[in-house]
């Protein structure tokens, strides 16, 4: 029996922020939609065998067209963490199966993430059980009342996709739904329902997230180069 990791990348948020009439992810960058750069991404590193899409039932058209025979496409739920229960939920009989022993999850609106960061976060969950990329954040300061108090060593901004061990990232998103618990991104639900250390891995400045139009203004000129 061969194990493998499986990818997630998620798409069933509204994506409100970038002001378009369409689903952020489907809008068109650099020639393709913005969700077939992130999906690319996945397909060019050879240690992820599933490749998961969570979409809106409103968007499966679209969904249709950026995906190819290999993509396992599922509905979201209202918020990102039930989204991920979903997918995790989809993927069950192979992870208790013993077939996906890691799962990384990414943000669709990524497009820009790179194959080689994909791997070192792989590899990292494999060996620590969980793992996240970020960017230290050296310019983050507290303010209480208006007033700055405090610099905040140590802070990152995280980013995506954030890996963990197959078995107990399902049992942590089953266990937080019994507690009905909505956290913001899978570390903060594991750092919650689950005992694995969660390693930071470097992450990339051109690894931005697609929120304000802005975004795609940049994204554009860095796939351009
Ligand atoms: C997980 C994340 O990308 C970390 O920066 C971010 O929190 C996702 O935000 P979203 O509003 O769920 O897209």
């Amino acid at each position: 029996m061969e194990t493998t990791a499986a990818a997630v990348v998620l798409a069933s948020g509204a994506g409100t922020r970038v002001g378009a009439k369409l689903n952020k992810v489907y809008l068109p960058l650099a020639g393709r939609r913005v969700v077939a750069w992130s999906l690319d991404a996945f397909e060019r590193v050879p240690g992820i065998g599933v490749l998961v899409l969570v979409i809106r039932p409103q968007d499966r058209e679209l969904a249709e067209e950026v995906t190819g025979e290999g993509v396992e496409i599922v509905y979201g739920g209202d918020t990102r963490q039930a989204s991920e229960l979903n997918a995790l939920r989809h993927l069950a009989p192979r992870i208790r199966g013993g077939r996906v022993d890691a799962v990384l999850l990414h943000d669709a609106a990524r497009p820009l993430v790179h194959p080689e960061l994909v791997g070192a976060v792989l590899a990292r969950t494999r060996e620590d059980g969980g793992a996240v990329p970020g960017l230290a954040a050296d310019d983050v300061v507290e303010v209480e009342a208006g007033h700055l108090v405090a610099q905040v060593p140590g802070a990152i901004r995280v980013q995506t996709p954030q890996g963990f061990r197959a078995g107990p990232l399902l049992e942590a998103y089953e266990k937080a739904e019994r507690e009905g618990f909505v956290g913001t991104d899978t570390s903060s639900c594991m750092e919650r329902f689950s005992s694995l250390p969660i390693r930071w891995v470097p992450g990339a400045p051109e690894n931005l997230k697609i929120t304000y139009p802005h975004d795609l203004v940049v994204a554009e000129r860095l796939l351009a180069r």
